[in-house]
């Protein structure tokens, strides 16, 4: 399938500082995919040039299948900015009347844009009265003008509470289903974990992962984690049957290899007439995060 979005070998530096070194990806039409990476690594750099705002040192990026920031593009491409300002003066239904102009849009759509990001209600108040999640609403109603193919969305749930996260992901899953290719940046992990298709990883301006949550798990190969809760007095047993087992609250735990993790599991299965409970806590996203993050020895 042709992406939405196709970047390759990107390479931009300021003064010197390389912020993006042979950066590729593609985004599919309807793939959701999460952009991570610690601060100044990168991520907002790569979205003003696929915004078109600044222009790479060297590489290829296309924008369904235009150059950004050429009007081909940009009348495909919706950005939401981390802190999405507007004017207070203005009523929400306004301010969105206002952007369906510049885009040589009927005006008379934008209540059911505030609609569906949940804010017609408050529509006819000024945005100045809003709460910070309701400007983020604001944003996103924005960035449903027009249709867009792409959706490049810089940190999009920073502010929201926990019920207008889920609304907004919903809102997302819509529009990807729509074909929609969708790019967002974020440090909430827990949360593009469960709902992205596809996660990438900048680093000092270079891409170190790309994948599925369970392509990166294997890539990462980190150690499991293994909780043995021991019967009513059988932990100093279980401890001498399996070396390299520590206390921890409540239990032992033991680490191993992912290769060696079903051995384990039948060791602790040998003792299992002296084992009240056993759980695997696989590697966390964080700690997935974290080992592609220091690969360059941040
Ligand atoms: N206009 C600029 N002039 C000089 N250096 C810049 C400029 N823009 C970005 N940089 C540098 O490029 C690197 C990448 O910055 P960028 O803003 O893309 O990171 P980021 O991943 O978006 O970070 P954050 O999560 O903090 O927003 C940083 O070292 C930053 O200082």
């Amino acid at each position: 399938m042709t992406s939405t979005l196709t970047i390759s070998h990107l390479t931009k530096t300021f003064d010197g500082v390389a912020a993006l070194s042979d950066v590729s990806l593609r985004v599919a039409p309807g793939e959701r995919v999460a952009l991570l990476g610690h601060n100044g690594a990168g991520k907002s750099t790569l979205m003003k040039i696929i915004l078109g705002l600044i222009t790479p040192d060297s590489g290829d990026v296309s924008v369904c299948g235009a150059v950004p920031g050429r009007a081909a593009a940009r009348a495909q491409v919706a950005y939401l900015p981390e802190n999405a300002t507007f004017h207070p003066a203005l009523t929400g239904v306004e301010q969105v009347s206002h952007f369906m102009r510049l885009r040589n849009l009927n005006p008379s759509g934008a209540m059911a844009v505030l609609d569906r990001v949940g804010l017609a209600i408050a529509a006819k108040r000024r945005i100045g009265t809003y709460s910070k999640g309701m400007r983020q609403r604001v944003g996103l109603a924005q960035a449903l003008i027009g249709h867009p193919r792409l959706l490049v969305l810089d940190e999009p749930t920073s502010g929201l509470d926990p019920v207008s996260r889920r609304d907004f992901y919903e809102l997302l899953d819509a529009l990807a289903a729509d074909g929609a290719a969708i790019l967002l940046s974020s440090h909430a992990l827990t949360e593009v974990e469960a709902r992205t298709d596809r996660l990438l990883i900048l680093s000092g301006g270079q891409m170190v992962a790309e994948g599925t949550l369970p392509q990166l798990r294997r890539e990462a190969a980190l150690p499991v984690a293994m909780h043995v809760t021991a019967l009513n007095g059988y932990e100093p047993d279980i401890l001498a049957a399996l070396p390299g087992a520590i206390r921890v609250d409540g239990g032992l735990q033991l680490t191993c290899t992912q290769d060696s993790k079903l051995e384990t599991l039948a060791r602790i299965s040998a003792l299992q007439s002296k084992v009240a409970d056993f759980d695997v806590v696989p590697p966390s996203l964080e700690d997935i995060y974290s080992h592609f993050s220091r690969r360059d020895g941040q």
